[in-house]
């Protein structure tokens, strides 16, 4: 549905040249939603912007629905722009204009007649729950409202692309919870492909399928939001993933483990089975003569799929603690021995 075959992008800065987006490889099936994350800087608005062609790519390729798009000028990359809807942080609605005409202005532009204009409209605006919001200004709309005028905006000509650029960044956490919620529901009855990017990764746990770690303009990690979640590689998306589950244990958690008797070991495990974890807990204290308490622990659903992240401490005679750790890592977990220090 969207494929990007080595894209760059330099800009012409006034300081030298400043290369935003290198050999950027990327391919979204249609019907999925891809997220790309980064810090602010790495270059995921130039690349979004790429792909509807507000910005030129210096080189590289983008198809779009089988259309390669990057060589098309006039009336056909009207056309192809068509096909793609955007949302944007601030919304970048008419402020002269109601919600309803805000939602009707890219089929006006497009020459639809008046009666389809209004059939369409009605429509959108049920979609997205409007529809007692009609003739309100978007002064008078709350920002989840604002941007729900602008999802119904981008899908008014039918598109088959939707690009969501930092779409969730202005609104509270419970707004965006539902404007997210907005987005999946249209991804899953129109079956809509979705490209968005974000600097939060809740919003890529939420609803992404796939999920593309960029940075200083290169796409440094990707995969499954499951997998890459469950076995980061990077220490960028490490630090993302991170701030999402807090996974740092107080340092008085540390000082009062060195003063408990024996040796102690603290043991980050990472599951993706809901039960994974139990039976090895369990097993550990049987196979070996150590005793296992758990520190932390939390698990989380992605797209209905278990993911667990469970710290122990390990404790006992050294040599116990070294086996039990040994037997850890045959078990196919991800376990991470935490560095600790007093
Ligand atoms: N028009 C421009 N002229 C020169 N440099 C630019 C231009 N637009 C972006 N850049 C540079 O390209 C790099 C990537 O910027 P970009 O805005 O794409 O990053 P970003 O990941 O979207 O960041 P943010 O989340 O802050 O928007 C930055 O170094 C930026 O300064």
């Amino acid at each position: 549905m969207i494929r990007i075959t080595e894209l760059s992008k330099v800009f012409q800065g006034p300081n030298g040249p400043v290369q935003a987006l290198k050999n950027i490889n990327l391919s979204v099936s249609k019907g999925e939603i891809a997220g790309i994350i980064g810090y602010s800087g790495a270059g995921k608005s130039t690349l979004i912007r790429c792909v509807n062609l507000l910005e030129t790519p210096t080189s590289g390729t983008i198809v779009v629905d089988g259309q390669e798009i990057t060589s098309l000028r006039g009336e056909q990359l009207r056309q192809a722009r068509r096909k793609m809807g955007m949302i944007f942080q601030h919304f970048n609605l008419l402020s002269s204009r109601t919600v309803r005409e805000n939602i009707a202005f890219p089929l006006e532009i497009a020459g639809v007649p008046r009666a389809e204009i209004k059939k369409r409209v009605d429509e959108l605006l049920e979609l997205v729950g409007l529809t007692d919001r009609a003739d309100n200004y978007p002064a008078q709309l709350s920002g989840g409202q604002k941007q729900r005028v602008g999802i119904a905006r981008a899908l008014a000509s039918n598109p088959s692309v939707l690009l969501c650029d930092e779409a969730t960044s202005a609104l509270d956490p419970a707004t965006t919870r539902s404007i997210l919620q907005l987005l999946l529901d249209i991804n899953q009855q129109l079956g809509l492909t979705i490209l968005l990017i974000t600097h939060e990764m809740d919003v890529i746990k939420e609803i992404c399928d796939t999920v593309y770690v960029m940075e200083a303009g290169e796409i440094i990690e990707s995969g499954p939001v499951l997998d890459v979640f469950a076995h980061p590689t990077r220490e960028t998306t490490r630090a993302f993933i991170e701030s999402l589950y807090q996974l740092d244990l107080p340092s008085d958690f540390y000082r009062q483990i060195v003063h408990r008797p024996g040796f102690h070991r603290l043991v980050r495990l990472v599951f993706t089975g809901v039960n994974a974890a139990e039976p090895i807990v369990a097993t550990l204290g049987q196979k070996f003569a150590v005793t296992v308490n758990i520190m932390a622990g939390n698990i989380d659903y992605i797209k209905g799929q278990p993911l667990g992240i469970l710290t122990l401490d390990i404790s006992g005679d050294s040599l116990e603690v070294e086996k039990a750790l040994s037997y850890l890592h045959t078990t196919g977990l991800k376990v991470e021995v935490l560095e600790y220090e007093f």
